[in-house]
């Protein structure tokens, strides 16, 4: 497990042509906002969008909410547009679609300076380059595109994600090499709770950050999903009060609960302790 300064629990989409979407989600409990360009705007709306949110950013306050940009590829029209846009404005980073190599990342940070930049891994030629795109030097996160990852690979979709094991698995081992924020792709059926749980829970056994959204009535699920439950955090605490029990008995192995802690079980502990203070810091439940 990683953790960073701030939570990634929640991610939510909102498109940047929506201006009530907008002004809602100054309120909506989610850890951090995609504001798209991309694929949740039509081609008409795409100018209008990059101003209105260009706009917004500049007069809205998202409270600790992570601000991430999502702009459209280099190859289509609007991409360089939009990177010059959001130049110095108050955005934590730039999320850049469909990257399938590290030199598709370094077009974008020779006009970008300074904002860290997050890539949208969702080609097939991604999750082979996975690796030498997490490396790349002004990387921060890296964020899951399962639908056009699916539509790539021809897969169906499954409860499962079967066909989307291999590339999910390649871009968490990238990310973890290089110590990257990751975050799960979306759940399309928005108004399905318990799919989404059980593809939340899925996303958490594997070891991702959290999960973006595409609707705030799946917030809650994915907050709860990523967040370590109260036992979890009653177990950190045992094991680091009996690993330094055993310590200052010059062991260095303690057993809680029937099973050994080591020196790894309590970097997992603090990790743990350090997650839910940070949600807690946030203040979204
Ligand atoms: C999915 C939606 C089109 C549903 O819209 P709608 O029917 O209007 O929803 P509701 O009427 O239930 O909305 C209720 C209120 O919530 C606000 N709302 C809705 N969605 C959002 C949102 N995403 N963020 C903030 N607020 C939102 C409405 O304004 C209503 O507010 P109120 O007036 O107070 O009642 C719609 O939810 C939507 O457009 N979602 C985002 C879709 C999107 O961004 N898609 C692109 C990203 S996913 C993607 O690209 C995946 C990736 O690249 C891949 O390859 O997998
Ligand atoms: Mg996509």
């Amino acid at each position: 497990m990683q953790t960073h300064a701030r939570p990634y629990r929640s991610v939510l989409y909102i498109p940047g042509s929506k201006a009530r979407a907008l002004e809602k989600a100054q309120t909506l409990p989610t850890d951090a906002i995609i504001f798209d360009l991309e694929d949740a705007v039509t081609p008409e709306e795409k100018p209008a969008a990059r101003a209105l949110l260009a706009q917004t950013l500049s007069e809205a306050d998202y409270g600790a909410r992570a601000r991430i940009v999502r702009i459209n590829g280099f190859d289509t029209p609007w991409g360089r547009d939009d990177a010059a846009a959001f130049v110095g404005a108050k955005v934590d980073a730039i999320l850049i679609p469909k990257v399938s190599t590290a030199a598709d990342l370094q077009a974008v940070a020779d006009v970008i300076p300074g904002l860290p930049l997050w890539a949208m891994l969702e080609t097939a030629l991604g999750m082979l380059n996975a690796a030498e795109i997490a490396a790349h030097p002004r990387l921060q996160g890296m964020v899951m595109g399962t639908n056009d990852l699916a539509k790539e690979l021809g897969s169906r979709f499954r409860p499962d994600r079967l066909a989307l094991q291999a590339g999910l698995g390649l871009c968490l081992l990238a990310a973890r090499a290089h110590s990257r924020i990751i975050i799960d792709g979306v759940y399309n059926a928005f108004k399905d709770a318990e799919g989404l749980r059980v593809e939340c829970d899925q996303g958490r056994d594997m070891g991702f950050d959290g999960k973006t959204l595409i609707h705030p009535d799946q917030l809650a699920v994915a907050n709860a999903a990523f967040a370590p439950s109260e036992a979890e955090v009653d177990l950190a605490r045992r094991q680091i009060a009996a690993f330094d029990e055993a310590q200052a008995a010059g062991l260095g192995v303690a057993v809680v609960d029937g099973k050994i802690v080591e020196n790894l079980h309590i970097v997992t502990a603090r990790q743990t302790l350090a997650k839910a203070g940070a949600i807690a810091a946030m203040g979204n439940s």
